[in-house]
């Protein structure tokens, strides 16, 4: 079953056309990988479907609902998070504090209640220490809770960023190169974070990744664009030989050699 259907997306940026046409679907509890050299439109993807972008052309189905217009705020509350290329964090707030940023959408009172001091929000807030704080159990952060996040080291920040995105309790999780700047270990430890993260909370994952050893190891799935077009799709064997794939990432002469 499918749980995001992209059709005919097309985003243009002046005389550029960073997304061209792009239709796919993302199955239910899969992980799909995003992939293409620098500038294929990626990014821009993943924009339009967490709603920084409106699509110029095209339709996003999240399930029934359809998300082509609507605010980057309410296609979070309808269960789209994400990560960013460049960690996102509130450098100067602690590593509590920036998953319950996550997790305020679902609390209901808001800012307003907390402000106000209303006890049933006040209870709220309380439930969703003790869940971010399970969350950052979950990532391996709970011993820097009080730390603030810009102390965090690389690594640990995108966990960071990761356990505040699942606060928002996603259908789908949509990671923008998830192990840029991670070292051998770090990317390693993030494979296996990312398998049991998808079991665990019960969500579909969408990666953007340049790290083609990650992206083959853990993806049921690979989408490949380049010059904003999918040129393949398929599961990483077919990827790995395919000869439009070959020449996007070598160039044309990489299969006459
Ligand atoms: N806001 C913008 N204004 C103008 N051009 C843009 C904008 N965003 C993206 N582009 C252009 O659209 C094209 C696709 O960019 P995009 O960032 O989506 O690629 P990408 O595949 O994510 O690249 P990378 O792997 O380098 O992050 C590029 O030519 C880029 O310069």
């Amino acid at each position: 079953m499918s749980i995001l259907q992209v059709s005919h997306l097309t985003k243009r940026f002046g005389g550029v056309v960073a997304a061209k046409d792009i239709s796919m679907t993302v199955e239910n509890g899969s992980i799909t990988a995003v992939i293409g050299p620098n500038g294929a439109g990626k990014t821009t993807f993943f924009n339009m479907i967490t709603g920084v972008y409106k699509p110029d052309e095209g339709e996003i189905w999240l399930g029934n609902q359809s998300l082509v217009g609507l605010k980057a705020h309410d296609i979070s509350k309808r269960g789209i998070a994400r990560t960013f290329q460049n960690i996102r964090l509130f450098g100067s707030m602690t590593v509590l504090e920036n998953v319950m940023v996550g997790l305020h959408n679902h609390i209901k009172g808001g800012l307003f209640g907390i402000l106000l001091n209303v006890p049933s929000i006040r209870r709220e807030e309380r439930e969703a220490q003790k869940e971010a704080y399970r969350l950052l159990e979950y990532v391996g952060l709970a011993q820097f809770l009080n730390e603030e996040a810009q102390n965090l080291s690389y690594g640990a920040q995108r966990r960071l960023e990761l356990a505040r995105a699942l606060a928002a309790k996603p259908k789908v999780l949509l990671l923008d190169e998830p192990a840029a700047g991670m070292n051998p270990k770090e990317t390693k430890e993030l494979t296996e974070l990312i398998y049991c993260v998808r079991k665990e909370f019960d969500v579909t994952i969408i990666l953007i990744e340049h790290d083609m050893k990650l992206v083959m190891e853990i993806s049921e799935h690979i989408i490949v664009l380049d010059h904003g077009e999918k040129i393949a799709e398929g599961g990483p064997l077919d990827i790995r030989s395919n000869p439009k794939v070959i020449e996007a990432y070598l160039g044309k002469n990489a299969l006459a050699q």
